[in-house]
């Protein structure tokens, strides 16, 4: 069968969109498995940080549901939710649009550049928990709030939470890759102490409302940036006393940078808001067996060349900013 797909990015953490919304496609969940292993692999068709579909909602205006490159299905994905609002926004005209993701319905929308010529969008994370039954993580205590986890490492601390992904977040001096990778498999291996995998984020204070995040994906590997990461690593820097509730947070990573704003309200519940860039880089269509995915083709591919272009001068900028 003959697929359209929208390759996009949020702060260099890349997707492949494919629209369900008019019923055109009705994949089976096997085949969505299908389409992401085939379509997400680096050394395949395209390559990609996971698959979005976009479907019609009962109860929103649309739904997004997001698919690791190794097939699983994850809670939550803030870069990718940022390039689901800018299609569902233009395609339906709005600028504000509530999108159906798993565990909350989340109001998304165009809101001004956060540099020059980058399509820009807010979106709500949520919810939020540091309860480790939540999260899940296998711990005695109430919260899991800069401590260390043994069976990880014998010397960082780590803050626990969902949002509602799993996440687990250490503060460091300087962030080194080759640490982030190796705590990142090993977490993803301690089905004891994180059943559900995790996301592990390192985070460096740069300056007061500057943070620098790297973080290795559930599902995934080492990323330019993770959305849900960023907003995690945001609050957590809030709790810490890195920085301040209700103020803007620049998280630089290796992919650029967003913005995020972290609320905590009278009865102790925290809101996150994650606002960046929405590029996308291509149009392409894809034919492929199901019966025979391997033999999947490119048909054809329309590039988005100023975008990726003006993306590139914000990279730089970003990295400047380091
Ligand atoms: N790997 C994540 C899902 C993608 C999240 C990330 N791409 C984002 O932007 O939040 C997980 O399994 O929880």
């Amino acid at each position: 069968m003959k697929i359209d797909i929208l390759k996009c990015h949020g702060s260099g953490n890349d997707f492949i969109i494919i629209d369900e919304m008019d019923e055109k496609y009705s994949f089976t969940d096997e085949e969505r498995v299908k389409l992401t292993k085939q379509l997400a692999a680096r050394n395949k068709l395209i390559g990609s940080d996971g698959t979005l579909f976009i479907q019609h909602s009962e109860q929103a205006d649309a739904r997004m549901r997001m698919f690791n490159t190794d097939g699983s299905e994850a809670e939550m994905c803030g870069n990718g939710l940022r390039c689901v609002a800018r299609y569902v926004t233009e395609k339906m005209g709005r600028d504000t649009v509530i999108i159906e993701t798993m565990k909350a319905d989340l109001e998304v929308a165009r809101v001004e550049e956060i540099f020059e010529n980058i399509p820009t969008y807010e979106v709500a994370i949520e919810p939020v928990s540091l309860s480790p039954d939540i999260i899940p993580l296998k711990s005695d205590e109430p919260e899991h709030i800069d401590k260390p986890i043994k069976e990880l490492h014998p010397s960082l601390t780590f803050t626990a939470l969902s949002v509602p992904n799993p996440h687990i977040v250490t503060v460091v001096d300087e962030v080194n890759e080759t640490d982030v990778r190796q705590i990142g498999e090993k977490a993803n291996m301690l089905k004891e102490v994180l059943p559900n995998g995790v996301n592990v984020s390192f985070l460096k204070k740069v300056a007061d409302g500057r943070v620098f995040v790297q973080t290795f994906e559930r599902g995934v590997g080492l990323t330019n940036a993770c959305g849900t990461a960023m907003s995690a690593s945001s609050l957590v820097s809030c709790l810490l006393g890195l920085n301040q509730f209700d103020e803007k947070i620049t998280v630089l990573n290796p992919g650029g940078m967003v913005q995020c704003l972290v609320h905590k309200d009278g009865q102790g519940d925290y809101f996150i808001r994650l606002r960046g860039n929405a590029t996308y880089e291509f149009n392409a269509s894809v034919k492929i067996d199901f019966s025979n995915p391997e033999n999947a083709e490119i048909l054809e591919k329309t590039a988005y060349e100023e975008e990726i272009l003006n993306y590139a001068k914000l990279a730089e900028a970003a990295e400047n900013m380091a």
